[in-house]
């Protein structure tokens, strides 16, 4: 066991290159021990070589990547009884049932918990007999995510792991997620599921065409793009200029539909609309306030990339 407190993972000024082009440009974050760390970004951000480099399946062109203290490329018979890792491909033999790919996997790790139990774990027992070109996706993914825990991991590297689950199964995969996680094991997910992330990591980081484009606790990232506020407006009444707006609405009419105001201070903002309507006895129909979701911050910030 490494007593290094450093983060379970570890990923400094990291480029990858694929001939003449550069996917990944510079990646820098850590994941702390014990968290679930999200990597999320459009297609081709990056994610899945990023994950690639830190399960050690290559070296990157420039920068350094650590997991557990250890360079996960060089040093991958010391890591890999400590890393749990599931790919966005689980190729297993298709012609294996379920069971025997769970014990033929069971027969490469040093310490492997019982097949039944992780079969259980992802509700797969009822389908032990069946092969595994057979299998549905979905069913295929739990199997991918049952071998993934076997080995009882330090450290698990997920790389969409609930693409084409039923929201039943995903449910009960972000519950193993969690229990996982209450166990202590460190989690880097990919995902492209918004929700996944906002149930489940501590962190996250946004990447897009091979840059961490924006990083931070959930709160964090989503604090950064304005809140909304919608009503209607009664016919002939125009707004008030209102302190927190991120756009300034001169003209404002009701008859242009249902107003949406972005603002950085939502509970100023709103304060100070209710005080205004009150004032002069106008109804605010439907009225709606809310802060951003991930999903909104995340279209945020994808679409100022498209436009850098
Ligand atoms: N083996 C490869 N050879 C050449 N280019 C590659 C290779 N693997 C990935 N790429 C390119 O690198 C970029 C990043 O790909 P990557 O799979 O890491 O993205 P991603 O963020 O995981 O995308 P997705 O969400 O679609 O899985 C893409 O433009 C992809 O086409």
């Amino acid at each position: 066991m490494t007593t290094t407190t450093s983060g379970a993972v570890e990923v400094s000024g990291v480029h990858r290159r694929y001939g003449g082009f550069e996917a990944v440009r510079g990646v820098c974050f850590e994941v702390r021990r014990g968290e679930l760390f999200a990597l999320l970004g459009t297609n081709g951000a990056g994610k899945t070589t990023t994950m690639d480099l830190v399960a050690g399946f290559g070296r990157p062109d420039a920068g350094e990547v650590r997991v557990l203290g250890h360079d996960p490329y060089r040093e991958r018979k010391v890591l890999r009884p400590r890393l749990g890792i599931m790919l966005q491909e689980g190729g297993l033999p298709p012609d294996l049932t379920v069971a025997e790919s769970a014990a033929m996997w069971a027969g490469t790790l040093t310490e492997a918990r019982p097949t039944a139990e992780v079969l259980e774990l992802v509700d797969l027992r009822h389908r032990e007999g069946v092969r595994v070109r057979q299998l549905s996706g979905g069913e295929r993914r739990r199997l991918d995510l049952a071998l993934a825990v076997m080995g009882r991991p330090e450290v698990l590297l997920l790389d969409e792991p609930t693409t084409g689950l039923d929201p039943e199964s995903r449910r009960n995969a972000w519950q193993l997620v969690r229990s996982l996680l209450a166990d202590g094991v460190t989690v880097l997910l990919t995902t492209h599921y918004l929700n996944e992330a906002q149930e489940l990591a501590d962190r996250l980081a946004i990447m897009q065409h091979g840059v961490v484009v924006a990083a931070g606790s959930t709160a964090e990232v989503v604090a950064a793009h304005p809140a909304r506020i919608t009503f209607a407006l009664p016919a002939g009444v125009t707004l008030p200029a209102l302190p927190g707006l991120r756009h300034n609405l001169p003209g404002v009419r009701p008859e242009h539909g249902p107003v949406t105001l972005r603002t950085d201070a939502l509970q100023t903002t709103l304060t100070e609309l209710l005080g205004w309507a009150r004032r002069n006895d106008v109804e605010l129909a439907g009225l709606e306030a809310r802060p951003a979701s991930l999903e909104e911050a995340f279209l945020a910030v994808a679409d100022e990339g498209a436009h850098a």
